[in-house]
C-alpha cells in the first residue's frame, strides 16, 4: 500500500524534471556548505598566521629573565584560554542545511524501490532484445552508438541486483563490464574513490558469482586478482583461504543452483518485439485502403486504413491526431499520472473479484480521461467512432499512458471474460482495443502480437485498431499482445477499450466472416 503511494520514478519520463531540479537545488545546498568549510578554513589559517608571528616575536626575546610581566602574562593568558576557544571552534560543525533531509524532503527523493524498478527495466529489456551487457554499459544499444556509459558502480549494482534474483550468468558478465569500465576510465578521480567500487571489490564479487556458478578455478583466479589490488585486506584474504580449503571437498558433482527462467522464454515478453524474427505471418502483402464508407464524413476525408491481419482483425489507422491534440494530451495528463495497475483476479468462491495493484506486469504511468475531458478527447471520439462504425458512447474512458526507458507490459489479453460467460445478462467485455500513438520511440516501444509475428512501432497520430473478440462473439486468442520495453525514449500511448454491449447492431454475430461486407462496421472494408 504504502508502495503503491510512491513515484515510482522508473516507471515513466513525466517526473525526471522533478529529480533534475533536487538535484540543482541539493548541489546548491551542498555548494553553500563548502563556502562555509573554506570560509572556517580561511579564519583557522589567519588565527596559525597570527599566532606564528607572536610566537616568533617572543623567541626573539634574548633571555626569559628580561621578560616584562605583561608578556608571560599573555603568554599563559593566551594557551589557557585562546586554545580553549579554538577547540571549541573546531569541534563546532559546519551545518549543512538540508542534507539531513527532513521528512517531506526523504519522501521526494528516489527510494530502493525505485532503483529496483529501474534495474529491474535493464533487465528486461537486455533479455528481451538480447543485449550483452558490455555493449549496454558501453552505450551501444541495438545496433546504435550513444554518447552515455555506465560507471562500474552501475554495471556493480546491476550485478548484485541480479544475484539478488540467483541469476548468476548474467551477474557474471554485469560485473565483467563493471571491471571493463573501470580500466577503460583513465584516473581515478575522487569521487570514483569515495563511492568506490574499488577493483578488488568487483574481483571479489565476481569470485563468489563464480563461485555460485560452480566455476571453482575462475573463482580462484578473481580472487588472487583481488587481493593483488588489495594484498592487505583480511577479509578478502580469509575468503582466499576458505575457497582453497573448500575446494578440496567440493567436487564438481555439486548441483549447481538452478537460475530462473527469463521472462522471455515464458514468452511474457517475446523475443520477437525487435520485429526482427521470422514467423508465420499471414499477410505476406501490405493491403492499403482509403475508408470512406464507416462513416458519412469519411467521403469527404477518407481514412488511411492498412489492413495488418483479417482474423483476427488488425488494422492500423492513419492520421488520427493532430499534433494540437498529441500536445494537448499529454500537457493535460502529466499532473495527473500515476503508477499504472492492472487487475488481478483474487480468490473468491463466490464471484471472481478483480482487484487494483501496481505490479511488475505494467511498468508504466497513465490516467483515465473521459470522452469529454477536453477539446483532444472529443475529436478522437467522434474521429474513432467514424473509422470504426462502431458505437463509442459504449466504451471505457481514454487511457492516456506513459512507459519510460525499459517501460513495459506483458503478453496480455484485453478481456476479462471466460468465453461461457460471455452472453449471460450483465456481463460486459472489451470486443475492441484502440491504440493511439502520441509520439515515435526512437527505439524498441513496439506493441507485439506473438500469435502473429506482428509488430507494430509507435508512429506518432497513428491508432492500432484490434477486435478481441471475433465474429461469434468468441476471444480471440492470437489477440494476446506485448507493450516491448522501451530502448531509449519515451512511450505515449492513449488507449481506448470499446464495449461489446451495445454494438448489437454495429458488429452482429454473423453466420461467416464472409458476410462481414454487411457490416456497418469497419471489417466491412475487406473487399
Ligand atoms: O503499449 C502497448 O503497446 C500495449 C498497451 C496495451 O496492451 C494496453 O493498454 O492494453
Ligand atoms: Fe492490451
Amino acid at each position: 500500500q504504502v508502495e503503491d503511494k510512491q513515484p515510482r520514478f522508473a516507471r515513466s519520463v513525466v517526473n525526471m524534471d522533478d529529480l533534475l531540479h533536487m538535484e540543482d537545488d541539493l548541489l546548491s545546498n551542498l555548494e553553500g556548505f563548502t563556502e562555509k568549510l573554506s570560509q572556517k578554513a580561511k579564519t583557522i589559517r589567519m588565527g596559525i598566521q597570527q599566532m606564528k608571528e607572536q610566537l616568533e616575536k617572543n623567541k626573539m626575546q634574548k633571555s626569559f629573565e628580561s621578560w616584562d610581566l605583561l608578556r608571560s602574562y599573555s603568554i599563559i593568558r593566551h594557551m589557557q584560554a585562546d586554545w580553549l576557544m579554538w577547540k571549541k571552534y573546531l569541534e563546532t560543525p559546519v551545518i549543512l542545511d538540508r542534507l539531513n533531509y527532513n521528512e517531506s524532503e526523504k519522501l521526494k527523493m528516489p527510494k530502493e524501490l525505485d532503483l529496483l524498478d529501474a534495474a529491474e527495466s535493464i533487465r528486461r529489456m537486455q533479455a528481451t532484445y538480447r543485449m550483452i551487457s558490455n555493449d549496454i554499459a558501453n552505450g551501444f544499444l541495438y545496433g546504435v552508438q550513444y554518447d552515455s556509459t555506465l560507471a562500474p558502480i552501475d554495471c556493480l549494482a546491476m550485478a548484485h541486483h541480479l544475484m539478488n534474483q540467483s541469476r548468476w550468468t548474467i551477474a557474471e558478465q554485469w560485473i565483467l563490464a563493471g571491471i571493463e569500465a573501470q580500466d577503460r576510465k583513465g584516473p581515478r578521480t575522487e569521487m570514483m574513490l569515495l563511492r568506490g567500487p574499488s577493483k578488488s571489490e568487483l574481483y571479489r564479487t565476481l569470485g563468489k558469482v563464480r563461485i555460485e556458478r560452480r566455476n571453482a578455478g575462475g573463482a580462484l583466479q578473481a580472487f588472487r586478482a583481488a587481493l593483488q589490488s588489495s594484498p592487505h585486506d583480511p577479509e578478502i584474504f580469509q575468503e582466499y583461504q576458505n575457497l582453497k580449503r573448500r575446494l578440496l571437498t567440493l567436487s564438481s558433482s555439486e548441483p549447481i543452483r538452478e537460475e530462473p527462467v527469463d521472462d522471455i522464454d515464458e514468452m511474457e515478453l517475446p523475443p520477437c518485439c525487435s520485429g526482427c524474427c521470422e514467423g508465420p505471418r499471414k499477410l505476406k502483402r501490405l493491403y492499403c485502403v482509403y475508408n470512406g464508407v464507416t462513416a458519412p464524413f469519411l467521403r469527404l476525408a477518407p481514412i488511411k486504413t492498412e489492413i495488418l491481419s483479417i482474423d483476427p482483425f488488425i488494422v492500423l489507422l492513419h492520421d488520427m491526431v493532430s499534433v494540437e491534440e498529441g500536445a494537448l494530451l499529454r500537457t493535460f495528463s502529466k499532473n495527473m499520472i500515476s503508477p499504472s495497475e492492472t487487475a488481478e483476479l483474487s480468490d473468491s468462491e463466490e464471484k471472481s473479484i478483480f482487484e487494483f495493484e501496481v505490479g511488475s506486469f505494467r511498468t508504466s504511468k497513465s490516467v483515465w480521461l473521459d470522452n469529454d475531458a477536453n477539446e483532444a478527447t472529443l475529436k478522437l471520439t467522434q474521429r474513432l467512432g467514424d473509422a470504426t462504425g462502431l458505437d463509442i458512447s459504449h466504451s471505457e474512458p481514454f487511457q492516456v499512458i506513459n512507459y519510460g526507458i525499459g517501460g513495459i507490459f506483458e503478453s496480455h489479453f484485453d478481456t476479462s471474460l471466460q468465453d461461457e460467460n460471455r452472453f449471460l445478462d450483465g456481463y460486459m467485455d472489451r470486443l475492441a482495443t484502440t491504440l493511439f500513438y502520441l509520439n515515435d520511440v526512437p527505439q524498441g516501444g513496439a506493441t507485439h502480437f506473438p500469435g502473429l509475428n506482428i509488430t507494430v512501432f509507435p508512429k506518432f497520430g497513428t491508432a492500432l485498431f484490434w477486435y478481441n473478440l471475433d465474429t461469434k462473439g468468441l476471444l480471440r486468442l492470437r489477440t494476446m499482445h506485448t507493450g516491448c520495453p522501451v530502448i531509449v525514449g519515451s512511450k505515449w500511448v492513449v488507449s481506448k477499450w470499446i464495449d461489446d454491449k451495445g454494438q448489437e447492431f454495429r458488429r452482429p454475430c454473423l453466420r461467416s466472416r464472409q458476410d462481414s461486407k454487411y457490416l456497418p462496421s469497419i471489417e466491412k472494408i475487406i473487399i
